[in-house]
This record gives C-alpha cells, sequence and structure tokens, in this order.
C-alpha cells in the first residue's frame, strides 16, 4: 500500500473496525486513524470537518452503523439517523475534502424471498427498519459521491465484538440444548477476510466505483453455520433445527440473501475463502484468546 494513503475508520471500535485494525496490524500499516463514536460521531457535522481539515485522508472506511436489528424495529429515528444521515455527512465531507469513501452495508437491503443469487444491480427492496436505513445511506452516498465504493456484506463474524459466533458460544457454554432457525439461508463473512479485501482495495489504486458484493464462498443456514461453530469448538450441547415461525423476532429476516460475489472477484482479481475454512481460523483465533 503507498505511504500516501492516509485512512480514517469510523465506528473503528466496533466489531469489523476491530478486523480492520488486526489486518493493518499484520500488513504493517500505521497510517490509519480509528475514530470511536465520539471523538468521530458521524452525526456531527462539525466534528466531521474539524477531522477532515486536520487529517486530510486518502480514504475514509464506515464502519459505524446502527447494526441492532430487532431494536431497530422500534428506533426507527435512530436507525435512521445513523446509517442514513451519518453515511451522508461522511459522502459530504469525502467530497468536500477529495477523500474516497469505502461504505460497508448488507444483504438485509434485499427482500430475499427468491432462491437464486443475489447481484449488486438487483432490486433492493428491505423488509426490515434496519435494511431499509442501510439503503438510505446507500443511495445518498451514490447521489452525493462519485469516489465510492459500497461493499454489501453478510452475516458478519470474528473474535472481536458481539456477533453470531459468540453468542452461539456463549449459549452453547450455558445451556443443555439450543433451537436455531434452519430456513433462513445465507453466507457469513469473517471480519478478517472482509478488512483484507477492504485494504487489498485500497492498495490496488483501482478506481472502479461502485457497489459490490463480498462475504466468504457456500451457502449454509443459521442452524447449519451453528452446528459447524459447535462441532469445531467441541462444544457439547443439542442442537435442534426450527423454522423462523418457531422463533418470532421484532424484525423479519431476509429467507435467502446468498449474493453473487463475481463483481469483485473480477475487478479486483480477489480469491474468496470458503466460510467453514474461515469458521475454523476465527475459532482457533477465539480459541487462543480464551
Ligand atoms: N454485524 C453484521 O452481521 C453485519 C454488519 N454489516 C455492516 O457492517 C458494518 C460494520 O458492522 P459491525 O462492525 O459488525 O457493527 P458494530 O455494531 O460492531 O460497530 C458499529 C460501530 O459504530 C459505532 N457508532 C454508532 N453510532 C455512531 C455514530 N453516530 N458515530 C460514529 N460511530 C457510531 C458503534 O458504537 P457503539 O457500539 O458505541 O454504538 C459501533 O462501534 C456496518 O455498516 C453494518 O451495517 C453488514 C452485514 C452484516
Ligand atoms: C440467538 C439465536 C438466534 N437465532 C436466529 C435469529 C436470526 O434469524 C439468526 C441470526 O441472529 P442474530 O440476531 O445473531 O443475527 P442478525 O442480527 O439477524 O444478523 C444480521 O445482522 C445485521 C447487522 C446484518 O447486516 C445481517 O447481514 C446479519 O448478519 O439466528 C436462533 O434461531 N436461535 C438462537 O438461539
Amino acid at each position: 500500500m503507498s505511504s500516501k494513503n492516509k485512512i480514517l475508520v469510523f465506528g473503528g471500535l466496533g466489531q469489523l473496525g476491530q478486523c480492520i485494525a488486526e489486518v493493518c496490524k499484520e500488513r504493517g500499516i500505521s497510517s490509519v486513524l480509528f475514530l470511536d463514536e465520539f471523538e468521530g460521531n458521524i452525526l456531527n457535522p462539525a466534528i466531521l470537518e474539524k477531522l477532515f481539515q486536520e487529517q486530510s485522508p486518502d480514504f475514509v472506511i464506515n464502519c459505524a452503523a446502527y447494526t441492532a436489528v430487532d431494536k431497530a424495529e422500534d428506533e426507527p429515528g435512530l436507525s435512521e439517523k445513523i446509517n442514513k444521515e451519518g453515511a451522508a455527512n461522511l459522502a459530504r465531507c469525502c467530497d468536500q475534502f477529495k477523500a474516497t469513501l469505502i461504505h460497508i452495508s448488507t444483504d438485509f437491503v434485499f427482500e430475499g424471498n427468491v432462491p437464486k443469487l443475489l447481484k449488486e444491480e438487483d432490486p433492493a427492496e428491505p423488509i426490515n427498519v434496519y435494511g431499509k436505513t442501510k439503503l438510505a445511506g446507500e443511495l445518498e452516498i451514490m447521489s452525493l459521491l462519485k469516489e465510492h465504493y459500497i461493499l454489501r456484506t453478510s452475516w458478519l463474524y470474528s473474535e472481536f465484538a458481539a456477533n453470531f459466533v459468540k453468542t452461539m458460544l456463549k449459549l452453547g457454554a450455558e445451556r443443555e440444548e439450543l433451537s436455531v432457525i434452519a430456513d433462513q439461508v445465507g453466507t457469513p463473512t469473517y471480519g478478517i477476510d472482509l478488512a483484507s479485501v477492504i485494504l487489498d482495495i485500497i492498495a490496488s489504486d483501482n478506481k472502479a466505483y461502485g457497489t459490490y458484493h463480498y462475504s466468504n464462498e457456500g451457502v449454509t443456514s443459521w442452524y447449519d453455520f451453528a452446528k459447524a461453530i459447535f462441532d469445531l469448538s467441541e462444544t457439547e450441547v443439542k442442537l435442534y433445527p426450527i423454522p423462523g415461525s418457531a422463533y418470532p423476532t421484532k424484525a423479519i429476516r431476509p429467507a435467502f440473501s446468498v449474493m453473487d460475489k463475481t463483481k469483485i472477484k473480477q475487478t479486483f482479481g480477489i480469491a474468496i475463502p470458503y466460510w467453514r475454512d474461515s469458521l475454523v481460523r476465527c475459532i482457533n483465533a477465539i480459541k487462543k484468546t480464551s
């Protein structure tokens, strides 16, 4: 990566922010500033303007988001503020200060009612507040800033912060049996893999701006994902597959949200790991720290 690339990471202490920090450490990249929700509050244009003025970033990575999918149903205003207005504020600053924005979005922008690989240009018709506000954020960025990459990812997990893998490991240790939905299908994404691709895109100097899909390879259900987590971590727990109807949640989730990654693979010449291989790496990382 060119040493001239100064990078600001908003939401820098969240799950993906910590994954980016880990990969930066591995790669010896030091020109990156990780901002928390106070010093880098994306809802405060005055703070943002001062930061951009002082730091003159070449790239801005937006990991800041409202990610509590069920809670968003009760807090649509706050979810919209962070996921739409926050994204727009960053896009305006990037435009004013000539920085490129890498923004993270989600498979939940899709309705997911057809078992067909989702391409970037497929119609986005979100079915919950989180998905609607994330889509609104994408649209703001597209209208405000040409120099952007929107990376839609899905089922993000890692050794950092809260996520499905860590929830399963915690519940698996506490309970004798667990029931997990088997009729919602998608692809997990290891945060370290996504972080690596984000840094690869920055290093590539390839100005192919636009929207890209990125998850690990393969297809699974939440149930099969949980089964793999317990197998690989040698957790003894009785696991039962259940239909979504038996696990009511505030937010409806897409039944099928497997994304087609052809565009990102061809544009940036990357190979994507299979989800189970990445899960092995994550479980090993968790074992090392526990
Ligand atoms: N997690 C997942 O399964 C998936 C996530 N994504 C997307 O990936 C991105 C990263 O997700 P992930 O790292 O898991 O999410 P996290 O919830 O772990 O991190 C989001 C971070 O944003 C911070 N934040 C909230 N409000 C603001 C604000 N106003 N200004 C600055 N920072 C703020 C949060 O701080 P605090 O915690 O203090 O509120 C948190 O540290 C998000 O855009 C998300 O939509 C996409 C698909 C799947
Ligand atoms: C804890 C638990 C969850 N589940 C189900 C509920 C849900 O359908 C599924 C996943 O639950 P979670 O609440 O952990 O994950 P969820 O917050 O729905 O995950 C989503 O987060 C947002 C931010 C995204 O962008 C998405 O790509 C996706 O990763 O597992 C069970 O069936 N049994 C359980 O014991």
